[in-house]
């Protein structure tokens, strides 16, 4: 599969401060991107550069192997763009600003494409005005408005820090739907989020991508293995905890582990026999993209690139 973005050794400062030190990644065609990092990381910094908002100090950026200019529009032809808080003429329908938007880019079959983007994005029945839509439906305009014109690259700032869940999870749907057809490039700092639709996740931090793969094998790589016991008793989970040096919360026991699961669990019963404590129920834990998050952001591992 080939990269529909890259970006090589991309440098933005904004006066001494160093926001992007040495950004690289590459997002192969038609999959989807999640990049998180804490407040301030420089995700929109990214995103603005690529759109050619803002100028690198250093570094390159390609879409579809065509290099970005800052200033220039050339490559937003192939790119849509849904900023953080999308603004709209409020006091107009969704397809009055649909058609004002399909004007001044000069989209073809204008009429037949914003049917067909209003359907996708579940507004098609919704005809009143902008005014009175909830944030869910702004974002889902928002979409609709950066598809218009078909674009290859799919630009989404923090599309859903403002949503509650259930507009969480319909948007994320709606992202999903575009797999495969549109590649997706979305930031957020939810990490549920990524992990629910992304095929990579980039870790920004410091300026870098202190991590970057698909999220199973950030999962393997810097995941900690836990189990968790759970008893019936607080006193028995006191043992446990003590027995293990464990740290243990409720009536749950979590041991982290290096090796395999089978092997660990096996010991683990082995030496609870022997002190005669039997938990109600042991689980694995699988490593969350939080974990990973803290993991990656705290202990400054070394960058790996897709
Ligand atoms: N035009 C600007 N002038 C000066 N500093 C800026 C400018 N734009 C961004 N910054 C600074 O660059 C850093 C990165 O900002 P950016 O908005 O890219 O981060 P972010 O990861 O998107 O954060 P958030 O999650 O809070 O939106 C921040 O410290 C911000 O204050």
């Amino acid at each position: 599969m080939s990269d529909l973005l890259t970006l090589y050794h991309l440098q933005k400062r904004y006066g001494s401060r160093a926001v992007l030190q040495d950004l690289n990644f590459k997002i192969p065609r038609g999959s989807i991107f999640g990049l998180v990092g804490a407040n301030g990381a420089g995700k929109t910094t990214t995103m603005r550069l690529i759109l050619g908002l803002e100028k690198a100090d250093a570094g390159t950026i390609l879409i579809n192997g065509e290099k970005v200019h800052y200033g220039q529009t050339k490559t937003n032809r192939m790119t849509g763009y849904l900023p953080d808080v999308p603004a709209f003429y409020d006091y107009m329908t969704s397809r009055e600003y649909l058609r004002l938007c399909a004007d001044l880019t000069h989209v073809a079959n204008a009429t037949v494409k914003i049917e067909n983007t209003l359907a996708l994005v579940g507004l098609e029945e919704v005809h009143h005005r902008i005014h009175g839509f909830s944030r869910g439906m702004r974002q889902r305009l928002g979409i609709a408005q950066a598809l218009l014109n078909d674009p290859e690259l799919l630009i989404c700032d923090e599309p859903t820090s403002a949503l509650d869940p259930a507009g969480r999870a319909a948007f994320l749907n709606l992202l999903y739907s575009l797999k495969g057809r549109v590649t997706v490039l979305f930031s957020t700092h939810i990490l549920s989020d990524v992990e629910r639709i992304s095929d990579y996740v980039g870790i920004l931090h410091h300026g870098r991508l202190a991590a970057c793969d698909t999220p199973a094998r950030l999962r393997a790589i810097y995941g900690r293995h836990q189990m968790a016991l759970t008893f019936a008793t607080v006193a028995e989970t006191r043992r446990c905890a003590t027995h293990f040096q464990a740290p243990w919360h409720d009536c749950t026991v979590t041991i982290t582990y290096q090796g395999s699961y089978a092997a660990e669990a096996r010991q683990v019963f082995q030496d609870l026999l022997a002190v005669k404590l039997m938990p109600v129920n042991l689980r694995r834990v699988d490593p969350t993209l939080d974990q990973i998050f803290m993991e990656v952001t705290q202990n400054e591992n070394p960058t790996r690139v897709l």
